[in-house]
């Protein structure tokens, strides 16, 4: 039985289990359940917390886990980032009040609030900085305020929190975080199947499948615009002059690519979903 740690709360917790759903594994019915057994897939889940996942999973406890790359860094685990999942993403930034921190320089000496105290501390001595790290479990927006920092360094994603107490961003990025599957051990049975699965969810969710009706004579430059993964299907039509195509389109290029192929020539795009892949 292949073990699996999956954040139980917090930011990522909703989309982990929608991709595993998506990826055909048993989720969640009681949201207090914290173990799930799968046997059609022989495979388990363990609900923890966000921050808990690096240090199960790096103990060699259990096989293989999501968490944000921040979460394990910060926790000195042994496990290894083995696949990035494309949700999560966040910044991790200092911030102060503005006019009272200009560059990472003046944070020398300074109390610098966080729940990440071994992230911070690696960046700091990485840039020479000795600053005192406040250790917080949350909010840690609120510390300025309240006297106990003089910098806060956190998670930023569309920067609210920091805009509605008042704070700026300052100094470098101290990291580009997502969500990532973690190991250990990654050549563990069923991890492969596992990263398959959801490497297949990523793809059906960032890909079409784009059909048209072309010109034979016009297919060279059709195929530039939609290359496909390997190249794109040509199948012939009952008109011998004409061919179908069909090729796996980002989403995001959908309307360009269709503007594209209708200028060159084609008719009869058509755009489906891909519910699922395995590429
Ligand atoms: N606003 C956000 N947008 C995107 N990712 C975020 C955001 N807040 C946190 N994260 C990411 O989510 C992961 C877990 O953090 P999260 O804040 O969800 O856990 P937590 O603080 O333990 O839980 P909670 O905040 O519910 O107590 C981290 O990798 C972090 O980078
Ligand atoms: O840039 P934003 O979009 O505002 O998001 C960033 C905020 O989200 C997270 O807080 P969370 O809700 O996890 O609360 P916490 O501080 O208690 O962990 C993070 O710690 C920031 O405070
Ligand atoms: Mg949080």
């Amino acid at each position: 039985m292949l073990r699996i740690a999956v954040p139980n709360k917090g930011s990522l917790s909703e989309t982990a289990v929608e991709m595993l759903v998506e990826a055909g594994y048993t989720g969640r019915r009681d949201p207090r359940a914290l173990t799930v057994a799968d046997p059609r897939n022989g495979v388990e889940f363990f609900y923890l917390r966000p921050r808990d996942i690096a240090t199960y999973v790096g103990s060699g406890a259990l096989d293989v886990g999501i968490t944000g790359r921040d979460l394990l860094l910060d926790s000195s685990s042994e496990a290894q980032e083995i696949q990035t999942l494309d949700f999560g993403d966040s910044t991790f930034r200092f911030a102060a009040v503005p006019g009272t921190v200009h560059e990472l320089g003046d944070l020398e000496g300074r109390r610098v609030a966080t729940s990440y105290p071994t992230l911070v501390g690696e960046f700091l001595a990485r840039h020479g900085i000795t600053a005192r790290l406040v250790k917080l479990d949350g909010a840690v927006e609120s510390a300025i305020r309240l006297g106990v920092a003089d910098a806060v360094a956190d998670v930023v994603s569309t920067g609210s929190t920091l805009r509605a107490q008042g704070l700026e961003i300052v100094g470098p990025v101290i990291l580009e975080s997502t969500a990532v599957l973690i190991s250990a051990r990654p050549e563990v049975d069923g991890i492969a199947t596992l990263q398959r699965r959801l490497q297949g969810v990523l793809v059906a969710r960032q890909y079409v499948l784009m059909d048209y009706d072309l010109p034979r004579a016009l297919l060279a430059q059709a195929q530039a615009v939609t290359p496909g993964l390997e190249s794109p299907t040509v199948s012939p039509l009952a008109d011998p002059d004409w061919v179908a195509v069909r090729a796996m389109v980002p989403k995001d290029d959908t309307n360009h690519v269709m503007d594209a192929l209708y200028d060159i020539g084609a008719r009869a795009i058509l755009v489906s979903p891909i519910h699922a892949a395995r590429i």
